[in-house]
């Protein structure tokens, strides 16, 4: 057993809503059961792995192929995406949606809120590496609320002396019975790039429905999306701030079939709903200043 797990474990003893575990490689994994919900957070990368309201179907999906391995990012559940989304805009040499995915976090307090609700707070500083690659002083904190419903605060603070600009995402893969049996709501009318058909400014008509290859940045919207899971049937909902772009994302069957970490049939019961910050949604932050991006996910009564 590792110091940090030994640690955790003895720092939060008499909080029984939590409970510590190791994967075979390393990684330190955070079960939070309370009387809404459970949920599993992985220290690498925040990384919220599973998140299930008492007596229903997980909301997240996790790929059957997932690996856990340091410096990796986890395919599945939600990534956070930061200070970057998508390539690198200048040097396709630096990681893909940034470096914070890839990082061990800090559990810096977990607490039982009053209502009986779960509260997580970690946070992730700039370290020598991490400003060899963006060159600033930052602390970045994610805190994740674990009750009926799932809140995700993702919130960037300049602690540097010079101005820095933030992008990223909150890059939550949702669970469905079947992708054939699946709507989203919330986006009609409005303008996304399509990175599959690589046009841009093209107008939504009425729901998505995702029946091919799916990467489209919706742009300029604050909208709730209601993934209409007809399968479960079920309506999860995923509302957001601090954003005004929203990517949906399917990989359909090649490229899932090319990532060694997603399983060839899995995106046949996922799809992504990204709260993002990108293009001229990215936000400059002043010494001292944060910006806070908000997800929030449930299941509509
Ligand atoms: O494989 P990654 O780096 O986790 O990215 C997955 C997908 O993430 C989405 O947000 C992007 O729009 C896609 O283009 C990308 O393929």
């Amino acid at each position: 057993m590792s110091d940090v797990l030994t640690q955790l474990q003895s720092r939060y003893q008499n909080l029984a809503q939590l409970s510590f575990a190791e994967t075979d490689s390393g990684l330190v994994m955070v079960t939070i059961n309370n009387d809404f919900a459970s949920a599993a957070v992985c220290l690498h990368g925040a990384h919220v792995c599973a998140f299930q309201p008492r007596g229903q179907q997980p909301l997240l999906w996790l790929s059957k192929d997932v690996e856990f391995k340091p410096g990796k990012a986890i395919r599945g559940g939600v990534p956070v995406c930061w200070p970057w989304f998508g390539p690198h805009p200048t040097n396709s040499d630096l990681p893909q949606h940034g470096f914070a995915r890839n990082q061990v976090w800090q559990l810096s307090d977990a607490m039982q809120l009053v209502d009986g609700a779960t509260e997580l707070l970690l946070t992730l500083n700039d370290t020598e590496a991490s400003r060899q690659v963006w060159p600033h002083a930052f602390e970045l904190a994610l805190k994740i609320t674990v009750a009926k419903q799932l809140t995700m605060e993702l919130m960037s603070t300049n602690t540097g002396d010079r101005a820095m600009t933030v992008g990223g995402a909150l890059h939550s893969y949702f669970e469905v019975a079947s992708i054939a049996q699946t709507r989203v709501r919330g986006l009609d009318q409005v303008s996304y790039d399509d990175k599959v058909a690589d046009q841009q400014g093209i107008i939504q008509r009425g729901d998505i429905i995702v029946d091919e290859e799916v990467d489209r940045v919706y742009l300029d919207t604050l909208a709730t999306c209601l993934i209409q899971d007809e399968g479960n049937q079920r309506v999860i909902a995923v509302a957001k701030e601090g954003s005004r772009t929203t990517v949906v994302w399917n990989p359909w069957i090649d490229k899932a079939a090319a990532m060694v970490d997603f399983n060839d049939e899995g995106y046949q019961t996922m799809v992504c709903i990204e709260a993002v910050n990108a293009g001229d949604d990215c936000h400059t932050l002043l010494p001292g200043q944060s910006h806070c991006l908000t997800q929030t996910i449930y299941l509509v009564d």
